[in-house]
């Protein structure tokens, strides 16, 4: 399979200081057809990471790559007119809360007709019937009706149907979509999650979806990548990681959303907190809230520095893990001292 995606080593920063790292080194490849799945808990970074492919951080947010191509374009050498091209054609882009991204002031069918407009040189009246179509083919009740419907006249679910058909209207390579579900109740949720895996494998596009819940992404995910604290902790096929997540964070995180309540009815969380993706340390920034390091009776080394990804018996060669206590094999005799000062 080819790379759609390839993000290496992304960093992003607020501001000039080097110590402020929201996303530190992230590596990802998405392949032509496949749902890469990024999940975390909030403020772990997957939404910075988004807006640092689309190129569209909030100020003071900063963002350096060694590499950031879409279908072989590179958008680091990409011009602010071409980067407005991309967004919303080779890139099509879905959000939580569809209702508030939706111009109020403008029809469904406006919507959806802009980027048929813009990059199939449809004529008005051609878009017009493109608009019908596609609106009909998310799966949308009295297509023609609802194009002359404003935003707040739609239910959430239809919102999210209308912000997939002006995405698809653009014919994306890649769907970058964000949280696209978190806001609709249970039963819109999994329509929501079949259309867009239905469109992911009419089209053959590749979508970035990003989400906080596990349940929600084993329905849809070919590969999941696990951030914590703006770093990559662990990736690997969706099936395995979820059978046999490796790293403490994904085993804790498999258990928060997959596993049963426990016999008092509670749901387990993740003792301790995230803490802010700013003080970082040069050691793994899981270590403080971790278990499986204190078992192991490794938590100087967790704390001094932290391993590159890599194998550690998860199956597949291609399932790689950021930790010292699941592959104790990777770590170096100098595992503890700190690979880096920040
Ligand atoms: N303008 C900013 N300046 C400094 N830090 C910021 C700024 N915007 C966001 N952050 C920080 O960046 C980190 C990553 O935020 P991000 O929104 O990517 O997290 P997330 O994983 O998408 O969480 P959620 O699921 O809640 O959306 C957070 O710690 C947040 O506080």
């Amino acid at each position: 399979m080819n790379a759609l995606l390839t993000v290496d080593n992304l960093t992003v920063r607020a501001g000039a200081d080097p110590a402020t790292r929201i996303l530190d080194g992230v590596s990802l490849t998405i392949h032509e057809g496949e749902v890469l799945a990024l999940v975390g808990e909030s403020g772990s970074g997957k939404s910075m990471t988004a807006l640092a492919l689309i190129r569209l951080l909030p100020a003071p947010l900063v963002a350096e790559a060694g590499a950031l191509t879409v279908a072989g374009e590179d958008l680091l050498a990409a011009g602010e007119r071409r980067m407005n091209a991309i967004r919303g054609g080779t890139i099509g882009m879905l959000f939580q809360q569809p209702k508030r991204m939706l111009d109020p002031t403008a029809t469904v069918g406006a919507h959806v007709a802009e980027p048929l407009r813009r990059f199939g040189r449809l004529s008005r009246a051609a878009a017009r019937r493109a608009t019908v179509e596609l609106l009909a083919d998310v799966g949308i009740p009295e297509p023609r009706r609802r194009a002359r419907a404003y935003a707040h006249q739609l239910s959430g679910g239809i919102a999210q149907r209308v912000m997939i058909a002006t995405a698809l209207a653009g014919q994306p390579r890649l769907l970058i979509a964000d949280e696209p579900t978190t806001a609709l109740d249970a039963t819109v949720e999994a329509q929501i999650l079949r259309l867009i895996a239905a469109k992911k494998a009419e089209l053959g596009m590749s979508v970035l979806f990003i989400s906080h819940d596990l349940r929600v992404v084993s329905a849809i995910a070919d590969r999941i990548a696990v951030m914590y604290a703006g770093r990559i902790v662990e990736q690997g096929p969706a099936a395995e990681l979820l059978a046999a997540p490796q790293h403490p964070y994904t085993r804790a995180l498999v258990e928060c959303s997959l596993l049963r309540p426990d016999e008092h009815g509670e749901l387990y969380a993740i003792p301790g907190h995230a803490g802010p993706a700013l003080s970082l340390t040069a050691g793994c920034r899981f270590q403080p809230r971790c278990a499986a390091s204190h078992a192991a009776r490794l938590e100087h080394q967790c704390a001094a520095a932290e391993p590159e990804l890599a194998f550690s018996g998860g199956g597949s060669a291609d399932h790689t893990t950021r930790c010292w206590v699941a592959s104790p094999q990777a770590a170096p005799s100098h595992a503890a001292q700190p690979k880096e000062q920040v």
